[in-house]
């Protein structure tokens, strides 16, 4: 891979998970493109197939899961779902750099930050390793941490936030232009976490990264992502440019999303918890729409149709309701109102 910022091309992905009740699909058919040199942000609630989706980035989704449909291309890599071995070991860290959600507990906790630093730049072939230290501490550095300390310490010496901005660190360190970043803030109390969203950016724009960050908080990828995918159930049902999406929502979950955040909505009075619950896999409907037993919108074609992704510009949107319908709809608006039904 060059030292450009690589583009992503994820076609038709489905991934199952083997459950008693045979193989159900977390992700399906989910169909997303990062561009070369943008940070695009996947938001859904738990359990709607996002780390699923980021596994299956770096082709690591593991047993009880498989990816069962689908191709993910990146650039100077090829379709990852076909790497093994030796050849995918080499692309993850050094060609995609990734923070996976837990990284507070990810560390070996028998080893210092500084040694697992170094067993890293040693698995991937990093001949200059004081450099390697010295970039570490840089990027401790700038998250707030003193990096000679915290490469001396143990994971117990960490706290839960401390050991965050080890797995972000050691996502960037070897320089990868690929970083996936799944839940990077969830430890972080709300300053801490504006700063390490301000320093994802930073180092984003100044290594001409492509950067996917996955979350629940729509707030995080207001503040970090230029495009913006919403997951439900297992699908996207939503993609465009961040402000539009948010500006201008159109699925109801994305509505529902943004209405219950006081600090996107502007007035904590204002916030509405979505209704109900996300499905579990075992009760995804098989048919029809997945988002529809929530649905204020929800018509009699959404209990048989799943669907279709429906482009209309640079915004995707899979709503029976919405399709075709105009983009001026504010994030204000009623969900219990039957606006398009
Ligand atoms: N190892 C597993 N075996 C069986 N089901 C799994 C496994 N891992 C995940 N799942 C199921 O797959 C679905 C998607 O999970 P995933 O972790 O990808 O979602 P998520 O959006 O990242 O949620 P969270 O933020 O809670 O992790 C969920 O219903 C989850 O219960």
């Amino acid at each position: 891979m060059s030292n450009q910022a690589p583009g992503v091309r994820i076609d038709g992905l489905t991934v199952v998970y083997k459950t008693p009740a045979g193989e159900l699909p977390a992700v399906r058919g989910v169909t997303l493109t990062l561009e070369p040199g943008s940070i695009t942000g996947i938001v859904g609630e738990s359990g709607s197939g996002k780390s699923t989706l980021a596994l299956s980035l770096l082709n690591a989704v593991q047993p009880p899961g498989r990816i069962a449909g689908g191709s993910v291309e990146i650039d100077g890599l090829g379709d990852v779902v076909g790497l093994r071995g030796e050849e995918l070991r080499k692309a993850r860290g050094k060609h995609i750099g990734y923070v996976f959600q837990a990284a507070q507990n990810s560390l070996n906790p028998l080893k210092t930050v500084g040694k697992q630093l170094l067993d890293l730049g040693r698995s991937h072939g990093v001949d200059d390793l004081r450099g390697l230290v010295r970039e570490a501490k840089e990027l401790l550095g700038r998250m707030g941490l003193d990096g000679a300390r915290v490469l001396d310490s143990h994971q117990h010496e960490l706290s839960g936030g401390m050991r965050q901005r080890v797995g972000i660190m050691l996502a960037l360190v070897l320089n990868a232009h690929l970083v996936v970043l799944d839940e990077p803030t969830t430890a972080l109390d709300m300053i801490t976490q504006a700063n390490i969203l301000r320093i994802v950016r930073e180092v984003h724009a100044e290594r001409g990264l492509t950067t996917l960050v996955i979350t629940h908080d729509i707030g995080v990828v207001a503040e970090v992502a230029d495009r913006l995918a919403v997951m439900y159930g297992g699908r996207l049902v939503e993609q465009g440019p961040t402000r539009e999406v948010l500006g201008a929502p159109r699925h109801p979950y994305t509505r529902g999303l943004i209405q219950a955040i006081p600090r996107l909505t502007g007035d904590i009075g204002e916030a509405r918890a979505l209704p109900g619950r996300p499905p579990t896999l075992a009760t995804v409907p098989k048919e029809g729409c997945v988002f529809r037993e929530r649905c204020p919108l929800r018509m009699d074609v959404c209990d048989t149709v799943d669907p279709e992704t429906v482009a209309d510009g640079p915004r995707l949107v899979a709503c029976h309701a919405v399709a075709g319908a105009p983009t001026t709809a504010p994030p204000s608006g009623d969900l219990a109102t039957k606006e398009h039904a």
